[in-house]
């Protein structure tokens, strides 16, 4: 790790505000998947124990630069409570005279939560008057969102040049789990992509073609590629205008001698309802009018197999319409079928929805908090939250 980390700076008697990635599911005003939550306790316990005064800031959904009842961070506030086993006080804004008043009165070991930094208009604009208002409220700034790293906002790149700007734990082990990926995978390397569609993924697609040994594709973006070999998919999920770049990658898999693997049978139906009809085709009888929504058991095994000699894999992205079961079937067999002898790193929140399912997440080597961040990441570039940070 080149960044400098919450270890390396003196936190004791400081104000420290943590920008933490609390973007979490609830509903009927509680938090339906803590994940996100418990990965950033680590850093928060630690500033906690070292005498520092805690102040987080998150965002949550997206809501349009103004306040947004459903989207409030008192639900979270209650759960980290619980979590973390003191008490988390919440605040209704992130900046402004009376969040000031309130972080006069911290003491050491205290923690303060923000309201919803993206109610503030400024936020996503990374507006200088907002990262200014945060810097006021800290003497260090911790950045521990990975999964917002990604984006050059207020509160992940504004107040990071406005303050001495380190890493949290949680940003430290994604960066280091995701680098070794870029720099040293044990080979053989296979990547596992799924998820809706080819558009939101190309550039990873792209990267991971000079990095990878084998590239298995699953979900509704295999759709694509098999209509760009000349099947007809029916009515299922598919992008026609992205055919030619599934042409294009399947063409430069070739040329570097990437194993590019498709479905060879798909799980098909006549609707998405609960309980249409549903039959296995090998992906030449897709019926008229029907559609794709999982791997079929041919392709499952094929993928198992290929999976079971891999050494590195990195998997994004849902196999089929996983919510709405039989269509997990293919997404939970693979993630069962997961070697424990090789290094595995999920990536995505539908993805690691599908793994936690399956009951297998306590045997991924590394479960990252981020979507389009570990995606952006493993594409090589350079993330704006992290760029910002301070080098060791
Ligand atoms: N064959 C299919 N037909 C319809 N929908 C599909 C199909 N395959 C996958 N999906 C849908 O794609 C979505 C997941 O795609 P996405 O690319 O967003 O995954 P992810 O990267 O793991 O998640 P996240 O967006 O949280 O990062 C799910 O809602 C899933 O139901
Ligand atoms: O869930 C995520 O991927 C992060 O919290 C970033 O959210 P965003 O895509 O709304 O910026």
């Amino acid at each position: 790790m080149t960044k400098k980390t919450v270890k390396d700076v003196e936190v004791r008697g400081k104000r420290v505000l943590v920008r933490v990635d609390f973007n979490v599911p609830l509903k009927d005003g509680k938090v339906t998947d803590d994940t996100r939550l418990r990965a950033a306790l680590p850093t928060i316990e630690y500033l906690c124990q070292q005498g520092a005064k805690v102040i987080l800031v998150s965002h949550l959904g997206r809501p349009k630069g103004a306040p947004d009842e459903s989207l409030r961070l008192d639900p979270v506030a209650q759960r980290l409570e619980e979590l973390l086993g003191r008490p988390v006080r919440k605040l209704d804004s992130c900046v402004g005279p009376e969040v000031e008043e309130a972080v006069a009165a911290l003491n050491p070991g205290d923690v303060l939560l923000l309201e919803n930094i993206r109610f503030h208009p400024g936020e996503t604009k990374n507006d200088p008057e907002l990262a200014q208002g945060l810097a006021k409220l800290c003497d260090i700034y911790v950045n521990d969102a990975f999964g917002t790293a990604h984006r050059a906002h207020a509160s992940t790149v504004g107040v990071a040049k406005l303050r001495p700007a380190v890493a949290g734990f949680l940003m430290a082990k994604e960066i280091e789990a995701l680098s070794r990926l870029l720099t040293s995978p044990a080979r053989p390397f296979v990547a596992l992509i799924g998820g809706a569609k080819i558009s939101d993924k190309i550039g990873v697609l792209r990267s991971l073609l000079t990095r990878v040994d084998s590239l298995l594709i699953g979900g509704g973006m295999a759709n694509t590629f098999l209509a760009a070999q000349g099947y007809n998919l029916g009515r299922s999920l598919l992008e026609p205008d992205q055919l030619e770049q599934a042409r294009s990658i399947m063409e430069e898999a070739r040329e570097r001698g990437v194993n590019l693997v498709l479905p060879r049978d798909l799980v098909v139906a006549a609707n998405k309802e609960a309980g249409a009809e549903h039959r296995v085709v090998p992906v030449n009888e897709v019926p008229e009018g029907w559609m794709a929504l999982d791997v079929g058991p041919a392709t499952v095994e094929e993928f198992c197999r290929i999976l079971a000699g891999a050494r590195t894999i990195f998997w994004n992205g849902p196999l089929g319409y996983f919510e709405q079961p039989p269509y997990d079937a293919g997404t939970v067999a693979v993630a069962r079928a997961l070697p424990a002898t090789a290094e595995t790193i999920v990536g995505g929140g539908d993805t690691v929805a599908a793994v936690t399912r399956a009951g297998v997440a306590d045997r991924i080597t590394h479960i990252s908090t981020g979507g389009g961040a570990s995606l952006e990441f493993l594409e090589g570039k350079e993330l704006p939250g992290i760029a910002v940070l301070e080098d060791k």
